[in-house]
């Protein structure tokens, strides 16, 4: 698992621990983590030509400290001070005394250009807003100079504890982060601009408290995943029942049955008016025409996608609200909430929003959906009483229980953005539920496998595609 601490955490431990180690210890152990990490980026340190963007606070510090490292192993450092009157002393020396030099902003671009590497360190966790305007002209130059970007800590100019990107920001290609992953480096927009991320460990595990956020790794997907024992039946193993598809969609109906069936349903009950397609496909299905409360018993129900605006789909999805399993509800179905109906459930229930339906159920504009996803999925988890996922580039899962990390997916790619693939997640997922997953980590495992399958089918790729690679997505997870 990897954890992320939002900044008073992250400040609350470092004052724990830099009562008991010497001064400065903590920034020479990000320093020495943030060197050789641009050691490993560089390939050869001897020669190369570095550049250090500092900025007045100790996220400049460590930059200079890294910097000096650099130097002291050959490498020609010039350090540009973005404030130069407050230039964190100690790392500025430190660097003048390994044989780097200092220049002003306006020199900046004529040294970027050349340079094979720029360390970011203007802002990190104390950085508010975007980057002001003499930090975006460097910020462009070493754009375009193609110098490898390391940002010490965060790139500089995005919110570290929401992955709101308010103004210009750097854009890295490697980000080395101490003690813990900050939220915005694990959400977007800010999490795109991170690159690749590496943890250096300064020692605050100990005192960094519970998690705000999570992404599971292979490891905890493969504790989590149902695997069927000698024991298993059908009944055992799960039945899922799907509410799904109209005359208009049928081929909800089929991608959401598909996604169930590969993610290892002992079966799939399918209600509704697109059966002769769902069979035609899956002829293992069980089909029924009549109402969700008439189709047998299931352990839970997928309704929603495909389902179109009218009073019967409306009366479809009151019913399995009604049922006392647990429900996932997406796309149409959506539409169609109270939240004091989900509120007064006896079962759990996980809702699928993407931005758009949930900035509907909000009353956000869409845009603000995706500027804060993290405030978004929490609030409707609160309002709803439901577990819930935002899907998107960054997939979030929020649940209502006061204090429990927001899960986040570590494993989508922008190929899943393709019409269909929502529904295929949610018959994934709901395979999950029928199994017995708690809802927070049915719809966690689902959107890693369902992101890890579309990575695994490598490029463009069509919704049926996602969940024909389930079984490779659980093999690769097991193996
Ligand atoms: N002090 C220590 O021993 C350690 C410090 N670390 C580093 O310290 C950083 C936090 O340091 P600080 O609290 O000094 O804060 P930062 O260095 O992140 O930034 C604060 C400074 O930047 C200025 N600033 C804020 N917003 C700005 C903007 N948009 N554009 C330009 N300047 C802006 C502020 O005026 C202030 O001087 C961490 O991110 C990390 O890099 C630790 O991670 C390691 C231990
Ligand atoms: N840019 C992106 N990067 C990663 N995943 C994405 C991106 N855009 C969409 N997705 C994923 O693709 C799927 C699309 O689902 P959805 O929006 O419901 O589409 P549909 O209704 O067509 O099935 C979701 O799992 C979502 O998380
Ligand atoms: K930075």
């Amino acid at each position: 698992m990897r954890y992320g601490h939002g900044v008073e955490a992250v400040r609350a431990a470092e004052g724990e621990l830099m009562a008991r180690v010497p001064e400065g210890a903590l920034m020479q152990r990000a320093a020495a983590g943030l060197a050789a990490a641009c050691g490993d980026v560089l390939g050869r340190v001897y020669g190369a030509r570095v550049v250090v963007l500092a900025g007045s606070g100790s996220n400049g510090g460590d930059a200079l400290f890294a910097g000096a490292r650099l130097a002291k192993r050959g490498a020609a450092v010039t350090a540009v001070l973005l404030a130069s009157d407050r230039t964190h002393e100690g790392g500025l020396a430190a660097l003048l005394a390994a044989g780097g030099r200092a220049v002003h902003p306006a020199d900046g671009p004529a040294v970027i250009t050349r340079a094979h590497l720029v360390l970011d360190g203007i802002t990190g966790i104390g950085g508010k807003g975007g980057l002001r305007p003499a930090a975006v002209s460097l910020a462009e130059a070493a754009y375009e100079a193609r110098a490898a970007i390391v940002a010490v800590d965060l790139p500089s100019g995005v919110d570290a504890d929401t992955g709101e990107v308010r103004g210009a920001a750097v854009r890295a290609d490697v980000t080395v982060t101490f003690g813990t992953y900050k939220p915005g480096l694990l959400i977007d927009p800010a999490a795109g601009l991170a690159g690749a991320l590496r943890l250096v460990d300064i020692g605050l595990d100990p005192y960094l408290g519970a998690a705000e956020l999570e992404a599971l790794q292979h490891a905890d997907v493969a504790a989590l995943l149902p695997d069927p024992t000698g024991e298993s039946d059908k009944y055992a193993r799960g039945v899922v029942g799907i509410a799904a598809g109209s005359q208009r969609y049928p081929g909800a109906a089929v991608l959401a049955v598909s996604g169930a069936l590969r993610a290892g349903a002992g079966a799939v009950r399918y209600v509704g008016p697109g059966g002769e397609a769902v069979l035609a496909r899956h002829p293992e299905t069980l089909v029924s025409t009549g109402s969700p409360h008439e189709a047998g018993r299931v352990q839970a129900w997928v309704v929603g996608p495909g389902l179109g605006d009218t009073p019967q789909a409306r009366t479809t999805v009151g019913e399995v609200l009604d049922s006392d399993v647990p429900v996932l509800v997406d796309a149409d179905g959506l539409r169609m909430l109270d939240p004091e109906r989900v509120r007064g459930r006896t079962a759990p229930t996980l809702l699928t929003p993407h931005a758009g339906e949930a900035a509907a159920l909000l009353g956000w504009d869409r845009a603000d959906v995706e500027a804060r996803r993290l405030e978004a999925v929490r609030t409707l988890a609160a309002r709803f009483g439901a577990t819930v996922l935002l899907k998107g580039s960054t997939t979030l899962v929020a649940d209502p229980r006061d204090g429990t990390p927001v899960r986040v997916n570590p494993t989508g790619t922008a190929w899943l953005a393709t019409a269909g693939s929502g529904d295929v997640l949610s018959g994934l997922t709901g395979s999950l539920l029928a199994a017995r997953l708690d809802p927070r980590d049915a719809a966690s495992v689902g959107a890693y496998l369902h992101g890890l399958s579309a990575r695994l089918a490598e490029g463009p790729l069509s919704a049926l595609d996602v969940a024909d690679t389930i079984p490779a997505a659980w093999r690769n997870v097991r193996s």
